[in-house]
């Protein structure tokens, strides 16, 4: 695979073309017999202009990945940057700022603001940070998203799909470097899901922007341009321009792995991938909304 780097070089700064990059990333949560080694010293480059998406089975490290080079969690030892920040060691407060002014979030829970209209929801995170929207920008990702006849809509008056179109706005809304969905379709029926990774490639391919996009579907990772397996903390695998068919027969083998691994359980084998989604109260995501 091409994501490992030989000769790592610490403090070195990243490729140009990558809009996220890390090195020996890795990541334990717990101390002692209880520790668990989320990420196993992962290499990963996140190309600019592209759109990834983060797969394998649960618990495997999906959302911890993006956490990571999101800067939403810190590393327990590696490198992560984005685009040419060392983000690694940053304190809080800078990490803060960064999030707020160079990456847009999607989560699973849309975590739109009920007493607010889209267009409040939308521009919401740049009011905060006291940034005016470019009015430009602000229209061509409004009539992207199709929402221009939905803007002074509440949440409660709009469809899951429409509330999701109005997230994803309000990601993309100060044109960030780099957009992070974590199982951005998860609540959603597949004709609205099917809309939103539309807007995703969409976003990547009209707008020009890099999506990492973590998802359980085969289907919805068809949308991307590369896919990166995960298991047991690492990445084991990845696919270009993923079909969902060569996507689901990837998965079937982490299922296999699994069924053999646990011998006391044969019809593990059996069994598809894990669909349980993770309870996506989003770190961060309070300040950030
Ligand atoms: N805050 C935490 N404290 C302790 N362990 C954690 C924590 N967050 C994640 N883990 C563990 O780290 C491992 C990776 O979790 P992660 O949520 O990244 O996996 P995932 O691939 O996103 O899973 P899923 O597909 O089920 O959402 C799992 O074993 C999980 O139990």
């Amino acid at each position: 695979m091409s994501t490992p780097v030989a000769g790592h070089v610490p403090g070195q700064a990243p490729a140009h073309g990558n809009a996220a990059r890390a090195r020996g990333l890795t990541k334990a949560y717990g101390s002692g017999e209880t520790t668990v080694l989320a990420l196993d010293s992962v290499d990963v480059d996140i190309a600019r202009g592209r759109f990834t998406a983060v797969m394998g089975p649960s618990g495997s490290g999906k959302s911890t990945l993006m956490h990571c080079l999101a800067g939403l969690d810190t590393v327990s030892a590696g490198q992560v940057w984005l685009g040419d920040t060392e983000i690694t060691g940053l304190k809080e407060r800078q990490l803060t700022r960064l999030r707020r002014d160079r990456i847009g979030f999607m989560f699973q829970s849309f975590n739109l603001i009920p007493t607010l209209n889209a267009l409040e929801n939308i521009t919401l995170p740049m009011d905060i940070a006291g940034q005016k929207p470019d009015p430009k920008w602000l229209d061509q990702v409004i009539d992207t998203l199709g929402l221009r006849d939905r803007l002074k809509h509440r949440p409660a008056q709009l469809s899951g799909g429409q509330q999701q179109r109005v997230a994803c706005a309000r990601a993309l809304a100060s044109r960030p470097e780099l957009i992070f969905a974590d199982e951005p379709t998860g609540n959603l029926d597949s004709r609205a899901g099917l809309e939103v990774l539309s807007f995703l490639r969409e976003a990547v391919d009209s707008l020009g922007q890099t999506v990492v996009m973590v998802t359980h579907d085969p289907g919805a990772a068809a949308h991307s341009d590369l896919v990166l397996f995960l298991a047991d903390g690492r990445i084991v695998d990845e696919m270009e321009h993923p079909t969902a068919e060569a996507v689901l027969e990837r998965m079937k083998r982490f299922d296999v792995i699994r069924g053999q691994a646990e011998p006391a359980a044969p019809d593990r084998a059996e069994e598809p991938v894990e669909h349980e989604g993770r309870d996506d109260s989003a770190p961060g995501s309070a300040e950030e909304v």
